[in-house]
């Protein structure tokens, strides 16, 4: 085996023990004071049968029962406390994985998130943890635990005969290589299993999430071919992963009994050379039978580690994962209203497939731009390359002259906003719904901004005010009120760069109308996008940009556009139907 998942092993032990070491200490004492206890009451016994055939019944006898129970009584009592420090290592350390695991996926890039479903994620965050929890608990300090055992057996073996002692031992090294030989292949379809599981639970959490459109267009049926099809390869592969595991079962359960065979042949061939006491017989038999105790534990183990070792690759795999979209070394434009501009820039979401192409305009600070163009022609790709969700492959964006790539990507996201018409809304309070968890922002604050938003009658019937929670994606909101609620947030944030991605397409004229005076002063001192089919929703802007194809067609002030029988924008507005440019 080479030594590389040893090293996974030891870097990730290191990693989640070490903050906790002295109940890993602890937790070590009390498996120790257990070995000790478990290597001493055979020898009570012992010296119990051979005082009993040479003195009869006499006063030690009754010291030696009571000794025996005692220490049976301090094992259990032993073995409880250390079974709990366990359950806390492996809690707080496959939590603290998981911590790790989400925020690291949280970092990764939107070409990532694209390519693999939240179902999968989930099991990738939480399941292959969970089947780790034992591998931090107990793997090694349960194999330090038992090869000590092991070895404190073979020593008081060795006190009546070093030939029984070192036949034992090998025995017990025959057994534990070819266990550590058979276990090979499994860990590879563990991890065949562990994937089939990922993908049906992806299925599952997709599935979930277009539940109204899957009922609302009769894909029942497909939901359900496709969920018998990965649950049967889900179940087919973590059956075929445990019946491999299974084999070294059945082989180690024969060298076991094997291996009591041989204590009872070694020891009666003892007896009858007069080397062994009748006690000592027995001592040879139980502690035969009990090298089995930690045989049978190191191939649990190692078994487990099968399981263990195919999470620890998926978990290294993913935490190797890079962002494509990496941090800048710092640089931060100037404070207030932002100057954008975009230089030749070129992006598709496939190499060959180019989404937008030689892009370049300037919008100065404080201006509102407004993009319009058909269906699938770049705009909002545009505002996902202004937030690097993605970097263009060719040509670069900057913010007052300093490129994006530069920034670091807290500080650039901290000076742009984006409003669209998905809003996400978090099974939490309406606090923390409009202020992102930042506990810094009043609740003064907030009464402003939702007053000026014109949802102070909706806050005011709140059963708890700020406090009510808002129930799984914002349960019992209308469309209209989940996006007022998303302007809300914007308006506490403070940014300087502000987009609305087809923003107010899902509210009513009369709420719409609310709302237009708060943009306004939301465009107020900062720099505006407004990406938008009904071109009444850019009276506001100062230029406009229509791209088609990816390309732009035409670029200048609305006004000027608007006022221009020829020009591509007052074509749309004439046939603008309806409100509604299709
Ligand atoms: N994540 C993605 N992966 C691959 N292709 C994508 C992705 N997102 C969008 N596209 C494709 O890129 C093109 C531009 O999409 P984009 O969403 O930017 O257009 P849009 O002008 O905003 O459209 P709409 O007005 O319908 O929102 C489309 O052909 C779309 O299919």
């Amino acid at each position: 085996m080479s030594l590389r998942p040893f090293r996974r092993y030891f870097v990730l032990l290191a990693r989640y023990l070490r903050p906790q070491w002295l109940t890993t200490l602890l937790m070590s004492l009390l498996l120790l004071v257990s070995i000790g206890l478990q290597l001493e009451n055979p020898r009570i016994l012992r010296d119990f049968i051979d005082m009993t055939l040479a003195q009869g019944l006499s006063q030690n006898l009754i010291w030696a029962a009571l000794l025996f129970l005692v220490i049976t009584l301090l094992n259990q009592a032993v073995s409880v406390a250390s079974s709990y420090l366990c359950e806390k290592v492996a809690w707080t350390a496959t939590n603290a994985l998981r911590g790790d695991l989400l925020a690291h996926v949280l970092t990764l890039d939107q070409g990532f998130h694209k390519s693999h479903t939240q179902g999968e994620l989930l099991e990738r965050i939480d399941g292959d943890v969970n089947d780790l929890a034992n591998f931090f608990s107990k793997f090694v300090v349960h194999m330090v635990f038992h090869i000590l055992l092991l070895l404190g057996m073979l020593l008081v073996l060795g006190t009546i005969d070093w030939i029984l002692s070192a036949s034992m031992g090998l025995y017990c090294l025959l057994v534990v290589a070819a266990l550590t030989w058979m276990r090979r292949p499994v860990v590879d379809r563990w991890v065949v299993a562990h994937q089939a599981s990922a993908e049906f639970f992806g299925f599952i959490g997709e599935s979930l999430v277009a539940a109204e459109d899957i009922r609302g267009n009769g894909g029942l049926n497909y939901v359900w071919h496709n969920f018998y099809q990965r649950f049967s390869r889900w179940y087919n592969t973590t059956c075929y992963a445990g019946w491999s595991g299974a084999s070294p079962w059945i082989i180690s359960q024969a060298l076991f009994t094997l291996g009591k065979v041989l204590g009872l042949v070694l020891g009666a061939y003892l007896w009858s050379i007069h080397i062994a006491s009748p006690g000592t017989v027995y001592l040879i038999f139980v502690y035969s039978n009990l090298l089995m105790q930690p045989l049978d534990q190191i191939q649990w183990q190692i078994q487990d580690l099968n399981k263990s070792e195919s999470c620890i690759r998926r978990i290294d795999g993913l935490l190797q994962t890079r962002s494509a979209i990496q941090d800048g070394p710092g640089a931060m434009p100037a404070a207030g209203a932002l100057t954008l501009t975009f230089e030749q820039v070129t992006f598709g979401y496939t190499k060959y497939e180019p989404v937008l192409q030689d892009i370049s305009f300037q919008l100065p600070a404080g201006h509102v731009l407004g993009i319009v163009g058909r269906t699938g022609s770049g705009k909002t790709t545009l505002s996902r390359l202004l937030f690097r969700m993605y970097d263009p492959q060719s040509g670069q964006i900057c913010l007052n002259d300093v490129p994006l790539t530069e920034m670091r990507l807290v500080d650039l996201r901290q000076r742009l906003s984006l409003i669209t018409q998905d809003v996400q809304l978090f099974d939490a309070s309406v606090r923390d719904n409009l202020t992102f968890f930042d506990r810094s922002i009043s609740d003064q604050q907030i009464h402003t901004v939702l007053a000026e938003i014109g949802l102070l009658d909706w806050y005011q019937a709140l059963p708890e005010g700020l406090a009510t929670r808002l129930g799984p994606t914002g349960n019992g909101l209308s469309a209209g009120e989940a996006q007022l609620l998303a302007f809300a947030r914007v308006f506490l944030t403070h940014p300087d760069l502000v987009i609305l991605d087809e923003a107010s397409s899902r509210l009513d004229p009369v709420t719409e109308q609310v709302i237009e005076k708060a943009v306004d002063r939301l465009f107020e001192q900062r720099t505006g996008i407004v990406i938008a089919h009904r071109l009444a929703t850019l009276q506001r802007v100062d230029e406009i940009l229509v791209i088609e194809h990816g390309r732009i067609v035409e670029a200048g002030p609305r006004a000027t556009l608007a006022a221009d029988p020829t020009s591509h924008f007052a074509r749309l507005l004439q046939h603008e139907q309806g409100g509604v440019f299709v």
